[in-house]
């Protein structure tokens, strides 16, 4: 399997083969470090002890203003990341909320 060092870089591309490479290898990584990313949340759902702390507006902005800044030095579009990371927080809050539901209902169940 290629990896992100067989991959032609963007700026030496000469064909749309050489581009899709580059994309597909490019979301296979980024698939396994957002899958590192939802086993956080996981454990975020099973260690928040309140369902009103599992949606947090102040680490919502902290999160976003951060990917913001870091996306600024590394060349990233804020058009792309805003949108990309506040859909990301979301669905990745939605997901918490089943994991802390699960997770506080089969506690309860042990009492
Ligand atoms: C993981 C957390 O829970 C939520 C998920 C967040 C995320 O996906 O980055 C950010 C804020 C939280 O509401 C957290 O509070 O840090």
């Amino acid at each position: 399997m290629k990896t992100a060092h067989d991959i032609v870089p963007p700026e030496a591309c000469q064909s749309m083969e050489d581009v899709r490479l580059g994309i597909d290898t490019l979301d296979r990584e980024l698939v396994a470090i957002l899958s590192v990313r939802q086993r956080y949340i996981e454990a975020a759902g099973r260690i928040k002890p309140r369902k009103d702390e599992v949606r947090l507006p102040w680490r919502i902005e902290d999160v976003v203003a951060k990917v913001l800044a870091e996306a600024d030095k590394q060349g990233l579009s804020k058009r792309i990341a805003e949108p990309v990371w506040r859909l990301l927080i979301d669905r990745c809050i939605d997901h918490e909320h089943e994991i802390w539901a699960k997770e506080h209902n089969s506690s309860k169940e042990k009492i």
